[in-house]
């Protein structure tokens, strides 16, 4: 492991049981957070390693290309965002894929996890899922920046839950995290998570503007110390979204949390994830990192705008023939 909380893990010994249910947080811990390091050049080696190891057979990548599918938040983000444009992305998430794919490969009701937006967008989503069981994600909290008054980023929170969001993505401030405030980055945690009741919260970390790899896996950790539901990379609005050494630094904060915890927080890479191969090399590092309890949508998310029409493309060429040998992705 390479965050200096590796070497303060417990001992197989002294592992707590996996608790189900959703995490509660804890008291924040300095020395643990204090203590998170990142080695860079260990981490990009080890990233460098995960794209394109090995084939799979035919029909394993289909099936791994559906479960991408089950874990993408389709998400429409725009400043012309209408409740036209929502209605048509919602369709798509309650049938993401042609239904004559969906038959051929006997993947029938098959939803994406979720459909993300900006508030404003939050009832014509809600009318448009009914009776699919798609949650609705709701961007909040002075979405992108999160720089609009504390009190008003706690409102914004609660009039999406009133709304009918189920799921609550908060932006944290940045600057607390440049400026080594932990406490007071946990202490908006908490009150972010408090404020979401019994909508899930997943914490946007913004890591294309915390500067360092250690910076973010403190602030993986402040986060889940506080109660978050799931990490997030990015906003998609930053100048570097996901990327693959962030994300080995944020889900080994996740392994490490569970070990000292027992409770398992949600992954959810976000920001110019478009082609099925780029998803699929994400899987592998779940499956790698985590283990196949956390490919399952209540535990990994895709934050993507365009994903799902690389994957249906790819899905097609899978059921006319059209599959390339030499399209490659590392699992087994
Ligand atoms: O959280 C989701 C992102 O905003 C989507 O980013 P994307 O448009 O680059 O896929």
């Amino acid at each position: 492991m390479t965050t200096a909380t590796a070497t303060a893990s417990p001992t197989a010994t002294q592992l707590p049981q996996t608790t189900e249910g959703r995490n509660p947080g804890m008291d924040l811990d300095m020395d643990w957070v204090m203590r998170a390091r990142a080695n860079r050049s260990a981490i990009e080696r080890r990233a460098t390693t995960l794209p394109g190891r090995r084939s799979v057979k035919k029909d394993h990548q289909a099936a791994w290309l559906a479960r991408a599918i089950s874990c993408i938040d389709l998400t429409t983000l725009s400043g012309d965002d209408t409740a036209g444009r929502v209605a048509r992305l919602c369709a798509k998430a309650r049938q993401p894929v042609r239904p004559d794919l969906l038959a051929a490969l006997g993947l029938e009701g098959l939803t994406v996890g979720a459909v993300c937006v900006y508030h404003d967008m939050i009832e014509p989503a809600v009318t448009a899922l009914h009776g699919s069981g798609i949650p609705v994600a709701a961007v909040s909290t002075g979405f992108p920046a999160g720089l609009s008054p504390f009190h008003l980023r706690l409102a914004e929170i609660g009039e999406s839950v009133q709304a009918g969001a189920e799921e609550i993505d908060i932006v944290i401030s940045r600057r607390k995290v440049l400026t080594g405030d932990w406490q007071g980055l946990y202490d908006e945690m908490r009150a972010f998570r408090a404020a979401c009741g019994a909508a899930h919260v997943k914490a946007i970390l913004a890591t294309g503007e915390l500067g360092t790899l250690q910076n973010v896996a403190r602030a993986s950790l402040v986060c889940m110390m506080a109660g978050a539901d799931f990490i997030k990379t990015s906003t998609g609005k930053e100048s570097v979204n996901a990327t693959l050494p962030v994300s080995l630094v944020m889900v080994r904060a996740i392994r490490e949390y569970h070990e000292r915890t027992g409770y398992r927080v949600g992954y959810k890479p976000a920001g110019g994830i478009s082609k099925a191969k780029d998803a699929l090399v994400y899987l592998s590092l779940i499956k790698e990192e985590l283990g196949d309890r956390w490919l399952r949508p209540d535990l990994f998310r895709f934050g993507a705008s365009s994903l799902l029409g690389d994957i249906e493309r790819q899905l097609e060429h899978h059921v006319t023939g059209a599959y390339s040998a030499a399209w490659r992705h590392p699992m087994g």
